[in-house]
C-alpha cells in the first residue's frame, strides 16, 4: 500500500441515508451493497425495537433493552441517538469505527433527528434523502411490508410528514432521490455516490 493510497482512504466520506420509514432506504442499500462488494459497510445501529422476521442481531441492528441502551448513551458510546415511534435508535462510535477501519464507505441509515445530530459532528458525510413519490404510496408500501401494527403504522406516517417537510428545507440534503421506479431511483443513488465509489476503486487498483 502506498502512502498516497492511505491518504486517499482517510478521505472516504461516510453516507447518511435518511427519509420516511417505508421510502425504500433498506431496499436501495441492499442493491448497492450487492453490486459493490467490499466498497460500502453498513453502520449497524442499536435499537430497542423488537426484531422483525429475518432480521439478524448484529447485522441489521444490535437489538438491546432500553436500560442497556440508555446506559451506553449516558456512558458516551453513541454519536447520535433518537426516540422514534416509541423506540430508541442510535449510532454507536464503535459501529462507524468498525466500518472505517476496514477502509469502506460507511453508510448510516438514520431518521431526521439523527441527521440533525450528525450535522453537529465532524463526520462530514454526504447527506442523501430517499423520498416516496407520494404519502399514499408510502402508506401502501408500509402496509404491504406487513411489519407494523396499525398503531406503529400511524406513528410512522405522522413522522413521515415531518421527514418529508424536513427534506424540503434548503441545504439539509446534498441529494434527494424520489424512489418511484426502483431501478431509476437506484441509478440516481449510484450517481450521487460515484465520486466516493471511484475513490475506493482507485485505492484498490493502486494497492
Ligand atoms: N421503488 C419501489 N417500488 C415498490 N416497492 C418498493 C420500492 N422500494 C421499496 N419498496 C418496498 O417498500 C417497502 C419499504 O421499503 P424499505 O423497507 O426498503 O423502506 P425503508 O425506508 O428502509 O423503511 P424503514 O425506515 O422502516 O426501515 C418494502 O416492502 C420494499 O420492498
Ligand atoms: N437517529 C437514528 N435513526 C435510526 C437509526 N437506525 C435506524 N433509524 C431510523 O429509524 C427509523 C425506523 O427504522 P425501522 O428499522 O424500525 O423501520 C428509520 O427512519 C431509520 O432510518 C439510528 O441509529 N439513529
Amino acid at each position: 500500500m502506498t502512502g498516497s493510497s492511505i491518504a486517499a482512504m482517510e478521505n472516504l466520506r461516510p453516507v447518511v441515508l435518511s427519509g420516511p420509514s417505508g421510502a425504500g432506504k433498506s431496499t436501495l442499500l441492499k442493491k448497492l451493497m450487492g453490486e459493490y462488494d467490499n466498497v460500502f459497510g453498513f453502520s449497524v445501529s442499536h435499537t430497542t425495537r423488537s426484531p422483525r422476521a429475518g432480521e439478524v442481531n448484529g447485522k441489521h441492528y444490535h437489538f438491546v433493552t432500553r436500560d442497556e441502551m440508555q446506559s451506553s448513551i449516558d456512558g458516551g458510546d453513541f454519536i447520535e441517538s433518537a426516540e422514534y415511534s416509541g423506540n430508541l435508535y442510535g449510532t454507536s462510535k464503535a459501529a462507524v469505527h468498525a466500518v472505517q477501519k476496514n477502509n469502506l464507505i460507511c453508510i448510516l441509515d438514520i431518521d431526521m433527528q439523527g441527521v440533525k445530530s450528525i450535522k453537529k459532528t465532524d463526520l462530514n458525510p454526504i447527506y442523501i434523502s430517499i423520498q416516496p413519490p407520494t404519502l399514499q404510496t408510502l402508506e401502501k408500501r408500509l402496509r404491504d411490508r406487513k411489519t407494523e401494527t396499525e398503531e406503529s403504522l400511524q406513528k410512522r406516517l405522522k413522522a413521515a410528514e415531518e421527514e418529508i417537510a424536513f427534506s424540503k428545507q434548503p441545504d439539509v440534503f446534498d441529494h434527494i432521490v424520489i424512489n418511484d421506479k426502483l431501478d431509476e431511483a437506484y441509478e440516481q443513488l449510484k450517481q450521487a455516490l460515484m465520486e466516493e465509489i471511484n475513490k475506493v476503486k482507485n485505492i484498490n487498483s493502486s494497492s
